[in-house]
């Protein structure tokens, strides 16, 4: 039986154009993997993979946890079904009887921040933020131990996002439940991910990968703020972004923080931990 998501060789290409090269990584209960890149690097293709929405030709994906659900960029509820029934859908398909359901459906649209009220209206009655936290509540109501991200915040305003996060990160506080997320938002990707791995090139491999050893729940702006300052002044991470070098680099934060850059020597070795403060790190 797998223990988590493990990714391991992963190659794939749409017909001649190779998209994605060597990929391999491991995602345990309980932890969130933020995959980062430039646009068209093949993010939504890994993620796809993951999600069994794309055939796995070269590489191996194994998925051990037992029930993975996934929120897309946009909301995708259906308009003609009130936002309680949006919610209890994934349970309708289980068979949950109407009346449990929607218990269940209430209670995590309330945990959510949807009223009542909110809950009898339809989607396009409601803003994209509430629409985001219905779309949250209907994966979360399965009790997924595996949440696959594809952007789903990426239309939010600053403050809408953030609140997002932090219902993610209750849940998370609650029980624990994996995520794999892909952003275009490096911030976003250091605000809530235990380990940042940096996507690019054509083909596309793992360029950089940093871990982050304080909790998301117990960090501040100012840290993620620093954190995200000490990952783009990475050489290798400019690069994959097609930044230009700084001029005068700052000094990198003194908090710690484990850097690797995974172009350099592809020999990918066993996971093992870190014993100063028990980030895992690829050795
Ligand atoms: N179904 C497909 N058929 C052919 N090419 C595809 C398909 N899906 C994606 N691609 C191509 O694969 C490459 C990677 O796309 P992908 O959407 O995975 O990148 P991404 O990093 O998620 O991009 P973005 O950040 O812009 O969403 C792109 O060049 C894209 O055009």
């Amino acid at each position: 039986m797998t223990a988590g998501l493990q990714v391991q060789g992963l190659s794939h290409a749409f017909g001649p154009r190779a998209v994605l090269e060597h990929i391999d990584l491991t995602l345990p209960a309980g932890r969130t993997l933020a995959l980062v890149g430039p646009s068209g690097s093949g993010k939504s293709t890994l993620l796809h993979l993951c999600a069994g929405l794309l055939t796995v030709r070269e590489g191996r994906i194994a998925n051990g946890f037992a029930c993975t659900a996934m929120l897309f960029q946009q909301p995708q509820l259906l308009p003609w079904k009130s936002v309680l029934d949006n919610i209890a859908l994934g349970l309708k398909a289980r068979g949950v009887a109407r009346a449990a359901r929607q218990a269940a459906a209430r209670a995590m649209g309330r945990a959510m921040g949807l009223d009542e009220l909110a809950l009898a209206q339809f989607p396009p009655q409601l803003s994209g933020g509430m629409q985001s936290r219905a779309a949250l509540a209907r994966a979360l109501v399965l009790q997924p131990d595996l949440l696959l991200l594809d952007e789903p915040f990426s239309a939010l305003d600053i403050g809408m996002r953030q609140q997002m996060h932090r219902l993610l990160l209750a849940e998370q506080a609650r029980r624990p439940l994996a995520v794999l997320m892909i952003t275009h938002d490096v911030m976003e990707a250091v605000a809530l991910a235990d380990t940042v791995l940096v996507l690019a090139g054509a083909p596309a491999r793992l360029r950089w990968r940093l871990d982050l050893p304080v909790p998301a729940g117990h960090r501040d702006d100012a840290w993620v703020h620093r954190q995200t300052a000490r990952l783009l002044a990475q050489g290798a991470v400019r690069r994959a972004f097609d930044l230009p070098p700084l001029l005068a680099p700052a000094p990198l934060p003194t908090e710690p923080g484990f850097d690797q850059d995974l172009a350099a020597g592809r020999a990918v070795a066993p996971v093992q931990r870190a014993p100063r403060d028990g980030c895992e790190v690829l050795l």
